[in-house]
């Protein structure tokens, strides 16, 4: 296994030891919470044999309880939650270098957005800049250097994701494939837009990288894992590594924000003094501090989005894969969410992003790859969003 969430300068991190078969066993199984890209892949589902902990989708009463189990060693050498306190900046065992230039450009842009009459919406801007200007968020997501993607191949990083000439054809869609030939590298900490018109392929790209759509040909390496031969008792243990944020929030209903945060790392069998320190931090650091006990459907839609960022963090995954995580939210909730991301990023967090949202894009001057009908037509390194319709 190469080193590919690893960005240049990063140090050796202590618990990558091959991880030996027996110990990789689920602690839980729930094969029917296997689902995390459900909607446009259900017919691809293949049955996981054991838990998922970012599939969120079942009713709270079908999750069977989760024993106590050993924390098992992820299948790369990823910096583990337990080893390093939250507050530490050796998380990702990121160097401290200097701040990117760009590194508030959501600060200094949320001004316009902050016109909104509603009261409750201004809170949420307030809570989500209150939490990003903390120095306590600061000392956990530390900032990052620029240029990953040179720094990357200069220091003979691998890319945390590769495809090469990668296809996929549906079987209800036998002569237009999904996705065509795509040849792709992207490399650990770097921030990707992925834009195109509805239909273009965006989330059968992004399902490809979990795993849960499975290529019809080509090939496809996330984190040096082959996944058109992995098999799929190892998926899981994939996914602990990705972090995953969807449009529509994928909350268990009858959970508090605590409960669900809490819920992710139950499922990788941390241990109870983890999750009491962990998931109070986490909710704090996306200024959700004051509402840990509130059911999701006391939350407004940003809010619960940042429950489901919160989710999706807590266990410290290198890459974190977006779906849309604005499609339901106004422009300025949106921002926030967008800021969170931005600055999740910073702290060396490989975060991809599928978005139909032109200002956000065009406004972050990040690498933005385009689909067209299944094909790459375009991939900027600080590009805008283009001629694309929503
Ligand atoms: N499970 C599926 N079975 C058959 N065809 C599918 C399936 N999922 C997606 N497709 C088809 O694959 C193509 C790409 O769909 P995909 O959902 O990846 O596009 P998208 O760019 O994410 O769209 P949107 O922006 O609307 O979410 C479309 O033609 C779609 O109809």
């Amino acid at each position: 296994m190469g080193n590919h969430f690893r960005k240049p300068g990063d140090e050796q991190v202590a618990n990558g030891a091959p991880v030996p078969e027996a110990a990789t066993a689920s602690p839980v199984s729930v094969d029917e919470t296997g689902d995390l890209f459900s909607q446009a892949a259900a017919p691809e589902q293949a049955a996981q044999p054991v838990a998922d902990p970012f599939a969120y989708a079942p009713a709270p009463e079908q999750v069977p309880a989760v024993p106590e189990v050993p924390s098992v060693p992820s299948l790369d050498a990823v910096p583990s939650p337990d080893a390093a306190p939250a507050a530490d900046q050796s998380l990702f065992s990121i160097p401290s270098p200097a701040e990117p230039a760009h590194a508030d450009v959501f600060m200094t842009q949320a001004a316009p957005a902050l016109d909104s009459s509603d009261e409750s919406e201004q809170r949420q801007i307030d809570d989500v800049n209150e939490a990003l200007t903390s120095p306590d968020f600061t000392s956990v997501f530390a900032p990052v250097q620029e240029s990953r993607k040179q720094m990357a191949r200069e220091a003979g990083v691998e890319p945390v994701i590769l495809m090469e000439h990668l296809t996929k054809i549906y079987a209800a869609q036998p002569n237009k494939p999904a996705l065509d030939d795509v040849n792709l590298e992207i490399y650990p900490g770097e921030f990707v837009f992925l834009v195109g018109h509805s239909g273009s392929g965006k989330t059968t790209l992004l399902s490809t990288m979990i795993r849960d759509v499975k290529p019809t040909s080509g090939r496809i390496l996330v984190a040096g894992q082959d996944l058109m031969r992995i098999k799929n008792r190892k998926v899981p243990f994939l996914r602990r590594q990705i972090g995953a944020v969807f449009q529509d929030f994928r909350l268990l209903p009858n959970k508090t924000a605590y409960e669900n945060v809490a819920f992710a790392l139950e499922c990788i069998g941390k241990p109870k003094a983890v999750i009491r320190s962990q998931v109070p931090e986490v909710l704090r650091l996306v200024g959700l501090a004051d509402q840990m006990d509130s059911m999701p459907d006391q939350l407004s839609g940003g809010e619960q989005q940042r429950v489901a960022v919160a989710r999706a963090m807590v266990n410290r995954p290198p890459l974190l894969i977006c779906d849309e995580p604005t499609g339901n939210l106004d422009p300025a909730i949106s921002l926030g969410i967008m800021k969170l991301l931005e600055r999740i990023n910073r702290t060396g967090t490989t975060v991809i992003v599928a978005t139909h949202d032109r200002e956000m894009v065009d406004s972050m001057h990040r690498r933005v790859i385009a689909l067209e009908a299944g094909h790459i037509v375009r991939d900027q390194e600080r590009g805008g969003y283009g001629n694309y319709g929503a």
